[in-house]
């Protein structure tokens, strides 16, 4: 069975009782003031990140991780993964620097073996994050999602220099990392798992990007064999990758590649879609979730991108709280119709009066 999370910062709001009162107990967290926490809303036009690291170090640190961990805990929540990492720019590129920062990726997957944190979701886009070229585009009833078209980036300034930025340097550079780090997750028993590109296309804005196919997957699986070299199988850009959804995650789940899913729907094709709500996307989402069953998948598998609703304000695009509860209530009906539902019998709820 897989465990249902939700993508939080450790920096506590007060709607979060409604995620442990709709039975979420587990977490994918960011790091504070780190890569993704930067990025994840400021990627598509809404708030911009933080830089405070609020208990006085680096936010990958043994330190740092346990505080959070603890800070979670007091709230009910378990961390089932990390969502982020130490920037690492320089790693993607292959550019100088790139050492120094493999050492502190190589600081947080040791202190997340020491803490019993078994994946870290990390990706291969420099200088970016998801893009999107729209945040507020209506769906079903007025509900705001976010929305890309390639045409609408012709514009944009290339997002780096992309002198020698080629896909075999990037390929080179993703083989270095590979190299260097997962001897150490392995050992401390933590999954890599790569996320694609986001959309995933074979260049945005001047820069190449290669996490954007099957074959892209296949190509990393070949690089390593490490039970540690995995992947992140985030379905809206599967989606877009694929007609065939199930048939990816029956292929790379079946060698258990996957250690962590992104559960997500949209409408259209990589270079122009937008955003949909769980039950309203072009993917069949509940043989997804058959297919992530009959791997034996077991790791956490979280809602993403949801619509902002009416009365939400949308400055943070993809992560509103209310479409965040409907994910959640979509997911686990699908998980107790798919999987069954834990200790229910016939005559539970009757009385024998
Ligand atoms: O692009 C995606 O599909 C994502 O999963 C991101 O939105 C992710 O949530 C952010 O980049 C933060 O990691």
């Amino acid at each position: 069975m897989f465990q249902l999370s939700e993508f939080l910062s450790p920096r506590p709001e007060p709607w979060w009782p409604l995620l442990r009162q709709v039975g979420v107990e587990h977490v994918v967290a960011v790091m504070r003031g780190a890569e993704q926490e930067q990025r994840m809303y400021a990627a598509v036009g809404g708030a911009a990140g933080t830089t405070s690291w609020a208990v006085g170090e680096e936010p990958w640190t043994e330190a740092s991780l346990r505080a959070d961990m603890e800070l979670f805990a007091t709230h009910g929540f378990t961390v089932a993964a990390i969502e982020d990492t130490a920037p690492m720019d320089a790693v993607r590129l292959g550019l100088p620097g790139r050492d120094e920062q493999i050492e502190h990726i190589l600081t947080q997957v040791r202190a997340m073996g020491r803490l019993g944190i078994p994946v870290l979701c990390y990706n291969w886009m420099a200088f970016s994050s998801w893009a999107r070229t729209r945040s507020a585009v209506p769906t079903r009833g007025g509900a705001l999602v976010t929305g890309f078209r390639l045409s609408d980036t012709a514009d944009l300034p290339p997002l780096t220099d992309p002198a020698g930025v080629t896909p075999d340097v990037l390929w080179d550079a993703l083989a270095y990392f590979l190299d260097a780090v997962l001897p150490d997750a392995e050992e401390a028993g933590v999954r890599l798992a790569l996320h694609p590109d986001d959309p995933p296309l074979p260049a945005l804005r001047g820069v190449p990007r290669i996490i954007s196919s099957l074959d892209a997957y296949r190509r990393l699986l070949r690089t390593s064999s490490s039970p540690s070299n995995a992947i992140t199988f985030c379905q809206g850009n599967f989606a877009l990758m694929t007609d065939d959804v199930p048939a990816a995650i029956r292929e790379l789940g079946g060698s258990d590649a996957i250690a962590f899913v992104h559960f997500r729907d949209l409408r259209g094709r990589a270079d122009d879609f937008v955003e949909a709500f769980h039950d309203d996307g072009q993917t069949d989402m509940g043989a997804c979730l058959r297919a992530y069953r009959d791997v034996g998948f077991s790791g956490p598998l979280r809602p993403d991108h949801v619509p902002t609703l009416e009365g939400e304000s949308n400055d943070r695009p993809g992560y509103g709280v209310l479409g965040r509860l409907f994910a959640t209530g979509y997911i686990r009906g699908l998980q107790h119709a798919i999987y069954g539902r834990p200790g229910a019998s016939p005559l539970a709820g009757t009385s024998t009066g």
